[in-house]
């Protein structure tokens, strides 16, 4: 006997600045619950302001007659489905299958605002690999020059990802480049996006010898992944991509050309980024996830976050928006 149930959650959050032209004080989202006999799978379906084409209540709508196709045993057209639904109601279905391993990666590269004293700590904490996330692009450039020699400086054994969100031109790429210490760009894992193109940014690889990675390219209108000199690594956000069936694919494309895969945060709930770190250890194994997001949130759900002391709010506080069973 199949059952299935979409619960909608809200929790307190603040976005800072990792959204750049929102601040969200609330995150919503949706669990979809499948259960078939002893067999049961979650996922969830969380599009996230700003980088979503989709929006809750579209999503919603849609995951609605899936579950209603699911419940009837039709098959599921898969590629018209919005990314975000896809993500959530394969994961659910993956999970029901028995297909994704219980073991998590909840070793996040930790984000970082810019306070050394702060990333010294949390990379305390990390062991093996000490790799960490700084945002640049929101300052002048010579001043987000100044702070990755001053981490690089001061942590002999780091490696920094950074992430420009394509927020600058060459000129002020340039600039940035400029500014690093030439004996430290090597330990620039890879710098996203840093300008406003594509081949701006391979231009700028070439010219710098930084390493970079495609995060929002991935997203491109009629993309498709190439290996091109420089681009170190890819950047998948599974609620922005798709199906699980489709990250697996990218995962697998791009490790054939030898591109480090990692697998990242839209801003899930601690429940979605424990499904998340689960994903990261199963199929990039030897990479950490960027997941370090759950301090944005005022409260967890469902499944904690390891170390993570924030007030858990279960799913049967949540509203139950949509149930049925055939
Ligand atoms: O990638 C990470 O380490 C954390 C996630 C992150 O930075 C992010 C989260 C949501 C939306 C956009 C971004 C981004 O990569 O800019
Ligand atoms: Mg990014």
């Amino acid at each position: 006997m199949k059952h299935a149930t979409l619960y909608r959650y809200s929790l307190p959050m603040d976005s800072g600045v990792i959204l750049r032209h929102t601040r969200l004080a609330q995150r919503d989202g949706l669990i979809v619950e499948l259960k078939d006999g002893e067999k049961s799978g979650r996922g969830e379906i969380a599009p996230l302001p700003e980088f979503s084409a989709e929006t809750i209540e579209q999503a919603q709508t849609q995951i609605e007659l899936c579950l209603a196709q699911w419940l009837e045993g039709d098959e599921i057209d898969w590629d018209t489905l919005y990314p975000s639904v896809a993500f959530g109601l394969s994961v659910a279905l993956a999970e029901l299958d028995g297909e994704i391993p219980a073991e998590g990666n909840f070793l996040a590269a930790p984000l970082c605002s810019g306070d050394p004293d702060e990333l010294v700590e949390k990379l305390a904490e990390l062991p093996g690999e000490k790799v960490a996330k700084i945002k640049v692009g929101l300052y002048e450039p010579i001043r987000d020059g100044m702070v990755v020699n001053m981490f690089l400086e001061i942590l002999p054994d780091l490696r920094l990802r950074l992430d420009a969100n394509r927020q600058w031109t060459p000129a002020k790429a340039a600039q940035f480049a400029n500014y690093v210490n030439p004996a430290f760009r090597s330990r620039i894992a890879f710098l996203e996006e840093p300008c406003q193109t594509p081949e701006q940014s391979l231009a700028f690889s070439e010219e710098t010898g930084i390493a970079i990675a495609w995060d929002e390219t991935l997203r491109d209108e009629g993309f498709s992944l190439e290996y091109k000199t420089g681009l170190s690594a890819i950047v998948i956000k599974p609620t922005l991509v798709g199906s699980l069936q489709t990250v697996k694919s990218l995962v697998e494309h791009a490790h054939t050309m030898g591109m480090e895969v990692v697998i990242s945060s839209s801003i899930e709930s601690s429940f979605g980024l424990n499904t998340l770190a689960r994903i990261a250890h199963w199929l990039t194994p030897e990479t950490l996830p960027g997941l370090d997001t759950v301090s944005l949130f005022g409260e967890q759900l469902e499944q904690a976050w390891p170390g993570c002391e924030l007030p858990l709010k279960t799913l049967t506080d949540c509203e139950v928006v949509w149930q049925a069973h055939p």
